[in-house]
């Protein structure tokens, strides 16, 4: 059974998603079959990724019923105009082939807009109440912009998907958590940059595990969900099994004491995107 997290509006999401950023369209079906085989149940796609129809045709052609998979999408930052959102939410049910999405997710907040986001959010509230989102959440969000949703709407995001690694623990980890709300790492292994890094060699040795899978239970031991992306079958495999590594109090200090602060990031600041 895989491991699960239950959010603020009732559901739960399998704690290690799969996600796609970077792979090619043309590879997305049969790297998210390959992950699907392999026990994956939760994918994490956005409409900026072009592979949302992949994804969609891996699910229609497994054995699995669509309610066994958790399918996770994004709105474009061309997309914060709510009609737009709406149409793009459509959109991403359509390439998904779907008539719902478990979760739907504001990108970035944009900071050439600087409170465009919130009428997004109200926008996916609505498609939520229609049934096409079952739950609303974001990304790249920094406690300023959590609080203006929550006091617009009064309904905080069920998950903030940021960036977080050994290099970058990110601040807003805290402003998420301290809110009731679900923290996604994104680029969980720093988009690769952590291979080689003798700590987390020296824990993975301990452990009796690879680099990946120490990573990963790190992410896993504290809490949050995480995303690996790979399009290597031997590497879908190994991450899932990351969730049976069990790392000591002493191990994830040691990992924790990797961060760089803001120079770890291998992604740009949301008060500086758009
Ligand atoms: N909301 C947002 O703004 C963002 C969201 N994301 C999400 O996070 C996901 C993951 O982030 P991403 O930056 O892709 O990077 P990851 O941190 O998951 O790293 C992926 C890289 O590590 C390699 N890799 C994966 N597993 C292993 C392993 N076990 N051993 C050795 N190498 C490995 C992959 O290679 P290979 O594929 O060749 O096997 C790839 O080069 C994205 O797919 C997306 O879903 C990412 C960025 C921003
Ligand atoms: O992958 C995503 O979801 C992104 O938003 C990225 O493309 C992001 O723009 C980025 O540059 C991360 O390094």
């Amino acid at each position: 059974m895989a491991r699960t997290i239950a959010l603020s509006d009732g559901t739960t999401i399998p704690q290690i998603g799969f996600g796609v950023w970077q792979v090619d369209p043309d590879e997305t079906q049969e790297a998210v079959s390959t992950a699907l085989e392999a026990g994956y149940r939760h994918v994490d796609t956005a409409q900026m990724y072009r592979n949302e129809a992949g994804v969609g045709a891996a699910v229609a052609a497994s054995s699995l019923d669509r309610g066994d998979v958790f399918l996770t999408s994004k709105v474009n930052n061309d997309a914060h105009a709510p009609q737009d959102t709406k149409d793009s939410v459509a959109r991403t049910l359509e390439l998904l082939q779907s008539d719902y999405v478990d979760l739907m997710l504001i990108h970035w907040p944009l900071a050439s807009d600087p409170t465009g986001y919130i009428a997004t959010y109200e926008a996916l509230l609505e498609e939520k109440a229609a049934g096409r989102i079952r739950s609303v959440g974001v990304s790249n969000f920094h406690a300023h912009h959590l609080d203006a949703i929550i006091e617009r709407t009064g309904v905080a995001p069920v998950v903030n998907q940021i960036e977080v690694h050994p290099y970058f623990a990110n601040p807003a980890v805290a402003a998420t958590t301290e809110r009731g709300i679900a923290v996604e790492s994104w680029s969980p292994l720093a988009s690769g940059k952590l291979f080689g890094d003798s700590t987390i060699e020296a824990v993975a040795a301990e452990v009796g595990a690879t680099a990946g899978q120490t990573v990963i239970a790190w992410h896993l031991a504290t809490g949050k969900i995480v995303l690996p992306k790979s399009v290597t079958p031997s590497r879908i495999v190994e991450n899932l099994a990351a969730a049976d590594i069990e790392l000591s109090a002493d191990q994830i200090a040691r990992i924790d004491a990797l961060d760089k602060g803001a120079e770890g990031r291998t992604g740009p600041n949301p008060d500086e995107l758009g």
